[in-house]
């Protein structure tokens, strides 16, 4: 096993007594996309400021590339791209132009910036682009070049706290192909996500936090083989209905989940637990049957739905 990149024991951080991260060890290695789901206020972006040693934490440990944050933040920086929750973008500049300013603020020569600019723009699929205003790109274009532009300095490590919010679908399958060559070139990922496909699709290996402490980890298969059965069948009655529907299929399936919206009933065979409803008498208004995600895994560990 290679030497992890980071490396958190017992990770803290208050604010005044209210612990934001609660105690939270991991360990990621290089060239792996590793991921932290869980829901708004989960601690992800809390994590994530420490990790990019912008923030220090309150107790623990945190071992960035061999060094300390709290000791090393300007080196530990300089091997790291950061694409926060939020774009910051120079409107000001032009598209290109906010590439080359940040390869100086790194201390990159012209040259190095120009043709690394042009590089990443390619990557990005916005050379034509080049001579833009920001302020004219769309979401995921703005996205794209945020991400552009923190692998200027060709970072080791990259941190993206909630890549594709507020993207449509579309936007957020080409940043995710992006990312996957990134992750095939090697860099490590480090990403924070409530959208529980975009964890399955991106990362090798996960931690479920909620209420600034990790639930459960490991890879998205084997989290759902350990926490969820092979099928889920989904049931909407009307939620009106739901309680009485709820006493009514009592016994069917390994597990029932009664939410305000649907019914859940967890198997391995979904086809035959449908046909126990549909054998006791009651007509669902939408019925499916599905693989369990990474959504039922959540459920099972925190009794609360991901999707607010
Ligand atoms: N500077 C701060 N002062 C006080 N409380 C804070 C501060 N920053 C974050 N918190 C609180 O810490 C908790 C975790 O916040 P954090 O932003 O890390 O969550 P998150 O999982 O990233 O969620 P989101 O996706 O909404 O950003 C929240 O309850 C938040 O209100």
């Amino acid at each position: 096993m290679p030497a992890p990149v980071i490396t958190a024991a017992d990770l803290t951080k208050k604010y005044k007594e209210f612990a934001a991260v609660d105690g939270i060890s991991f360990e990621i290695a290089p060239g792996e996309a590793f991921g932290f789901l869980g829901p708004n206020g989960a601690g992800k972006s809390t994590t994530m400021r420490m990790v990019g040693a912008v923030s220090t934490r309150t107790s623990g440990d945190l071992d960035i590339l061999g060094l300390d944050p709290n000791q090393n933040g300007p080196e530990i920086r300089s091997q790291l791209g950061v694409v926060p929750q939020q774009d910051n973008l120079d409107m000001e500049l032009r598209v290109r132009d906010n590439l080359i300013v940040y390869g100086r603020y790194f201390g990159m020569s012209r040259a190095d910036c120009a043709r690394k600019a042009d590089e990443l723009l390619e990557f990005a699929q916005l050379s034509d682009r080049a001579k833009a205003k920001v302020d004219d790109l769309s979401g995921g274009m703005k996205r794209r070049l945020t991400i552009a532009r923190s692998l200027m300095n060709d970072p080791r490590i990259l941190l993206l706290d909630e890549p594709t919010t507020g993207l449509d679908p579309q936007a957020r399958h080409i940043l995710w192909d992006r990312l996957f060559r990134l992750k095939e070139q090697g860099t490590t990922l480090v990403l924070t996500t409530h959208y529980m496909d975009e964890a399955e699709q991106l990362c090798d290996r996960l931690v479920v936090v909620d209420k600034g402490t990790i639930m459960a980890e490991g890879s998205p298969a084997a989290l759902i083989a350990e926490y969820s059965t092979r099928e889920v069948v989904e049931l909407r009655f009307g939620s009106d209905r739901n309680a009485a529907v709820a006493v009514e299929i009592e016994g069917v399936g390994d597990r029932i989940e009664v939410l305000p919206d649907r019914i859940l009933i967890y198997s391995n065979d979904g086809e035959a637990e449908l046909a126990e409803v549909t054998r006791r008498g009651l007509e669902p208004i939408t019925s499916l049957v599905r693989r369990s995600s990474l959504e039922d895994v959540f459920l099972r560990l925190t009794g609360r739905s991901l999707i607010e």
